[in-house]
Parts: C-alpha cells; structure tokens; sequence
C-alpha cells in the first residue's frame, strides 16, 4: 500500500478452521481505498476461506479485522455488507428464475456514505452485454454473463471495496478479457478489489499488486511478478 493512504479493510493475524481442520494461519493484509489487489494461491491455498473469514461466514480469529476503521469481528454477514463491503461468490448465487434486471434490483441497496448510488442505467453503461438481455432470465445465461450479473447485481449494494472469488475461472479467454474491463471500470470509479485468483494472467491484468497464500499461510506480497515467482517454488 503506498504511504499516506487510508486502508479500507484491515485484517491482522487471521486464524480460521473448519471443525478440527485448520486452513488458516496469522494471515494479514490491507487494502486501501480505490486498490485493486490479488489473492494469489493454489486449488485449496485458502483464498475463499480468506474472504469468507474477513465476511464473517466462516469461525475465524484474528488479532485486527477492520473495515473502514471500525472492527467487524463477530458482525452479522449482512451488517459487514451494509458498511459497503461487497461479495461475488465463485458459485455466483444469483436468482436463475429472475431476469437480468429484477436481480439487480434484488441487490438494491442505499450508497452508505453519500456517493450517488448505482442505479442499472449506470450499471448498464458499464455492462453493454447486460443491457442487451435486461429482461433474460439468469437461468437463459452463459456463465460469463452470468458472472458480470454477480458482480454488477454487487454493485448495486453501493460497496467500497469488492471481494471478488476466482472472477475469471471457467470463462472463455473473450469473457475474461469483458471481466478485466469490469474489474478496471470498478477501480476508475473509486471501488477497492480484492480479487483471489490461482492464474497470474488475470490478476496481472488487473491488479497492483498481490499476496501470495500457499497452505492457509501468506507467503509473499509485493508485485504480481514477485509473487508468482515465490508461489512457484
Ligand atoms: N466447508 C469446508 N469444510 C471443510 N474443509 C473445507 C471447507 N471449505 C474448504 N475447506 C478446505 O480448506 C482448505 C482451503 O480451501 P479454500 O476453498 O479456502 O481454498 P482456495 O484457495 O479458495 O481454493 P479453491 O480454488 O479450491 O477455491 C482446503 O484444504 C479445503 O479442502
């Protein structure tokens, strides 16, 4: 993070298990405001785990974890989310009986912090695919498109910062490169990512710089370069 930036989110010395089972030990990171930054690891490094964690979804510890410099430790998911943190799950979880547009209304949420809020004109703009099949059922989508309608149905909740879980996995190479495009719209508009990816042609399209998790550890953080390399001993 570069000096005199204010870090969005927080998260120090993160500890998380599943029964008996733990995937996660002393992670920490930052993200400021307006970066976008990747979490790099392997099938199972422990990057869904990571932001599960940070969202409250899985049992975790952590010596630090703030948002907005305010601790969300033991918040409800859903109250982290109203203080502008926003999710896309890999599975994606949109409503596949809605259309296009009633999803994103699903997602409709006040801007909390007096910025004008997203509306689907605006979202519509920045997703041209979308606009085209506003009145599709999700169910009559490709994957991909159904990808961008997770993120922008998202977007509408008025975020500050975007967990954003495996955004290009299974796409066609056309798709990830609309993908990029709305990871970088996002930032443009003053959006923090935080984005977990195993492939570094993605991340490295879009990102600033990157953590490197290896077995629920992080390993390395610095540029995308940097932590590739250290990810691939
Ligand atoms: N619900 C669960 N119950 C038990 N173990 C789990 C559960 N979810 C994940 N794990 C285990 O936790 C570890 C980290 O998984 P996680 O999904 O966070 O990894 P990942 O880096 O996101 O990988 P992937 O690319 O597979 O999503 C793995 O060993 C996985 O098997």
């Amino acid at each position: 993070m570069s000096a005199g930036t204010t870090p969005l989110l927080v998260v120090e010395g993160l500890d998380a298990a599943y029964g008996r089972a733990r995937v996660l030990f002393d992670v920490s990171l930052e993200i400021a405001a307006g970066e976008v930054v990747a979490l790099m690891g392997r099938n199972g490094a422990g990057k869904s785990t990571t932001l599960k964690a940070v969202l409250g979804l899985v049992p975790a510890k952590a010596r630090r974890l703030t948002f907005l410099d305010r601790s969300i430790a033991g918040l409800a998911p859903h109250r982290i989310a109203r203080l502008g943190l926003g999710w896309v799950p890999e599975e994606r979880r949109i409503f596949t009986e809605l259309t296009v547009a009633e999803n994103l209304e699903v997602g409709r949420r006040p801007a909390p912090d007096g910025r004008a809020p997203w509306t689907p004109e605006r979202l519509f703009a920045l997703f041209p695919n979308l606009a085209e099949m506003r009145g599709r059922r999700a169910d009559a989508m490709s994957g991909g498109e159904q990808q961008m309608l997770a993120i922008a149905r998202t977007l509408m909740g008025n975020p500050s910062l975007v967990l954003l879980d495996e955004p290009s996995e299974g796409l066609a190479p056309v798709i990830v490169e609309q993908m990029a495009d709305a990871v970088r719209a996002m930032k443009q508009e003053g959006i923090a990512v935080l984005l977990s990816e195993q492939t570094a042609a993605f991340a490295a399209a879009v990102s600033d710089r990157a953590y490197g998790l290896a077995r629920g550890e992080i390993r390395a953080s610095g540029t995308l370069d940097a932590v590739s390399a250290a990810l691939a001993v």
